[in-house]
């Protein structure tokens, strides 16, 4: 793969500049949240902006990252940089992806296609929610030989889960994002005051609705019975009662990577290796799924302890910047998935502002690399943060 130069989108707006052309979406990502509160409609935002119980587990996803801070090296020769990666065998240009994100659809027209076309270009891996507005085979299409990776989630019905995982293989997803966390929806205030919920009106049930498994146990066609098609969906979504000898049938249905997204606890990370994983996700789901939960950067290292010599350790949950994927490398991650800072830039400006986006974070990530004395990402270690003696978790940066 051709080495990639990521800070050149900081000539590129300069030069842009000359001609009298500024960026149409802010490079400081953290802003993006407030201007989408501004356009879009308080539906879809309350939804994708919200979290968990009063929000406590979003601020301190991001105070865990703000409390941490990186101490630069000097002259060590970051003339030439490389940000390329492996990742679960999947040579990546640099240590991001796409985070599965559900039913894009409510917040700009183009929706999964258009993330994933903005992905594909810039060559990040696309992760496909289940409960997308689009079908995984339409994924396909508009990728082409791009990387992909299908996030499940594990519905009670082995047939369909079967099928999904099935469909997903042949339509050229690699890794398969087994999500644990959210085996039912937390308390969620902001949506619950608005008693908003997308896929009650049947959005982001078009994995379900184009299967075959699915639609085997509906008594009449989608089309006719909408209502009875989402309860039949309620019904599968989720297994509360799963437990770790469950995973076989993963191992079973899928020959690829497999992996385990929400893992926090450290005996969790080595229960996913025994069980024959390939990774976890370090997440708390953004914050939306256990209010007062660890946040998720506080709850790296440990794994990353436990497991990283086994298992490929992902991590998200409060990513914004450049600096925040440099400080999560540091504290154990291969690489990081970012949530709603994509999918701002979607709501925003479509493609191109997914792809913004990615510039952005990247563009970031190799100046705080050059500029904290490292060439590749793979020098970062624990060696190259403190934490912030006057910044207790929570004060800041909410
Ligand atoms: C609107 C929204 C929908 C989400 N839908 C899913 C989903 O369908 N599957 C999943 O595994 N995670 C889902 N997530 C969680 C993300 O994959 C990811 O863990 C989280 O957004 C990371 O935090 P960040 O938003 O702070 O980057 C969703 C997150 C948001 C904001
Ligand atoms: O809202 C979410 O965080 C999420 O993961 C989800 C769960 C069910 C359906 C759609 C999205």
């Amino acid at each position: 793969m051709a080495q990639q130069h990521w800070a050149d989108y900081q000539y590129e707006i300069y030069l842009n500049g000359m001609a009298g052309v500024v960026p149409r979406l802010p490079t400081d990502l953290t802003r993006l949240e407030e201007l989408t509160e501004r356009r879009l409609g308080a539906g879809p935002v309350g939804y994708v902006a919200g979290s968990a119980g009063n929000g406590s587990t979003a601020r301190a996803n991001r105070a865990a990252l703000e409390r941490r801070r990186i101490v630069p090296r000097m002259l060590r020769d970051v003339h030439e940089r490389d940000l390329s990666v492996a990742v679960l065998g999947r040579p990546l240009p640099a240590p991001l992806a796409l985070a599965p994100v559900g039913v894009l659809s409510i917040m700009h027209p183009d929706a999964e296609p258009a993330a994933a076309r903005a992905a594909a270009a810039q060559g990040v891996p696309f992760t496909l929610s289940s409960v997308s507005s689009t079908p995984m085979e339409r994924i396909a299409e508009v990728m082409g030989e791009a990387e992909r990776w299908f996030q499940l989630y594990w519905p009670k019905d082995p047939e369909v889960a079967r099928s999904f995982l099935n469909r997903a293989r042949a339509a050229g997803f690699s890794v398969l994002v087994v999500t644990l966390d959210t085996p039912l929806l937390a308390w969620r205030p902001r949506d619950l005051d608005q008693a908003y919920l997308p896929f009650l009106n049947g959005v982001g049930m078009a994995n379900y609705f184009t299967d075959p498994a699915f639609k085997a146990g509906l008594s009449k066609p989608v089309e006719e019975d909408l209502t009875a098609a989402v309860r039949h969906f309620i019904g599968l979504q989720g297994d509360p009662g799963k437990t770790w000898p469950d995973l076989a049938f993963l191992r079973e249905n899928w020959d690829g990577p497999v992996v385990l997204k929400g893992v926090l606890h450290p005996d969790d990370a080595r229960l996913a290796a025994e069980a024959g994983m390939d990774g976890v996700v370090v997440s708390n789901h953004g914050g939306r799924q256990v209010a007062g939960s660890v946040a998720a950067a506080d709850a790296l290292p440990r794994v990353a302890e436990a497991v990283g010599d086994r298992l490929t350790v992902l991590f998200d949950s409060g990513v914004r910047t450049g600096d925040d994927i440099f400080k999560a490398l540091a504290l154990g991650a291969r690489a990081v998935l970012v949530g709603r800072p994509y999918v701002y830039g979607l709501g925003l400006d479509g493609q191109s502002g997914v792809e913004h986006v990615i510039r952005c974070l990247l563009a970031e990530l190799d100046l705080t690399l050059a500029l904290s004395g490292h060439a590749v990402p793979g020098t970062v270690g624990p060696a190259d943060l403190v934490e912030d003696p006057v910044l207790p978790g929570g004060l800041r940066g909410a």
